[in-house]
């Protein structure tokens, strides 16, 4: 299987504090990557240096076989984003937006499908910004999806949406998946992970303390359970502890 994302001994501070450590990570075609890490991990910096819209200090990058931050046009066709915050006129409604971005691409999906697969095409005339937490970051997912991308960047996947939303945003990339679709998410849910990541790697403080598969990361772990491993390898079990001790 082709590597559709690699990258080696990636670093990059800021204002000299490092913040991403010699990160090495490699994805292969049609499989989904999971970028763990508690808050501040330097999970999106990653994503940021990976995708070439940050630069870096050391280290190489390639997608699809070459550097994003030289080819960036002729990646733009084969690169999906989500993106948290995106740049939007006031007025602009869902169904303008999905226009606007359909028109930048040459070969796309047809949005109308994506808006009812993701269940908010009753907003399609919705001014975007009155679209609830929820239903912006859905929308957020179908334009990284619009270019029928072969890789998709979805950072914080379903962060702000309800139970039903989530398990059916699993459904439609599990399916997208099948069809070849490589996918590098980040995710603070680790059922999610478990749900959909074939492979993960954890970031405490910028550096990797566990990369492998779900099932390895519990078995190299003294816990039975995922989430708990993960608590174990960010140490964030211990804080909780001290936590519920300093509060006793
Ligand atoms: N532009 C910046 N200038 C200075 N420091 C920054 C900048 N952007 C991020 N940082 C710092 O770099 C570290 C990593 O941030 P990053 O956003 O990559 O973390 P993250 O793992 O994505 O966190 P979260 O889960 O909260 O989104 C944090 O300590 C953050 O404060």
């Amino acid at each position: 299987m082709k590597e559709a994302i690699k990258v080696n001994q990636l670093s990059k501070a800021y204002n000299e504090l490092p913040v991403v450590k010699n990160v090495s990570i490699s994805v292969k075609k049609g499989t989904v990557f999971g970028l763990l890490g508690a808050n501040g991990a330097g999970k999106t910096t990653t994503i940021e240096c990976i995708l070439g819209t940050k630069k870096f200090d050391s280290g190489t990058v390639s997608i699809l076989g070459v550097d994003p931050q030289k080819n960036r046009k002729e990646l733009f066709e084969k690169v999906g984003v989500q993106f948290q915050e995106a740049n939007y006129q006031d007025r602009i409604t869902v169904g303008e937006l999905c226009q606007v971005t359909q028109s930048l691409y040459k070969k796309t999906a047809i949005y109308h499908n994506l808006l009812k697969e993701f269940g908010i095409f009753d907003k399609l005339k919705s001014p975007v910004s009155t679209l609830s937490g929820g239903e912006r970051q859905r929308l957020f997912i179908i334009l990284a999806l619009i270019p029928e991308p072969e890789i998709v960047f979805l950072d914080e996947l379903t962060t702000g949406l309800d139970a039903r939303a989530r398990r059916d945003v699993w459904k439609i990339l599990s399916s997208l998946k099948t069809k070849g679709l490589t996918i590098l998410l980040t995710s603070h849910f680790m059922d999610e992970v478990e749900a959909l990541c074939d492979s993960i790697c954890i970031l405490k403080k910028g550096e990797i303390v566990f990369y492998g598969t779900v099932s390895e990361a519990i078995a190299q772990s003294p816990c039975e359970k995922f989430e708990d491993a993960y608590l174990w390898y960010t140490d964030e079990e211990d804080k909780e502890y001290e936590n519920i001790s300093n509060n006793a």
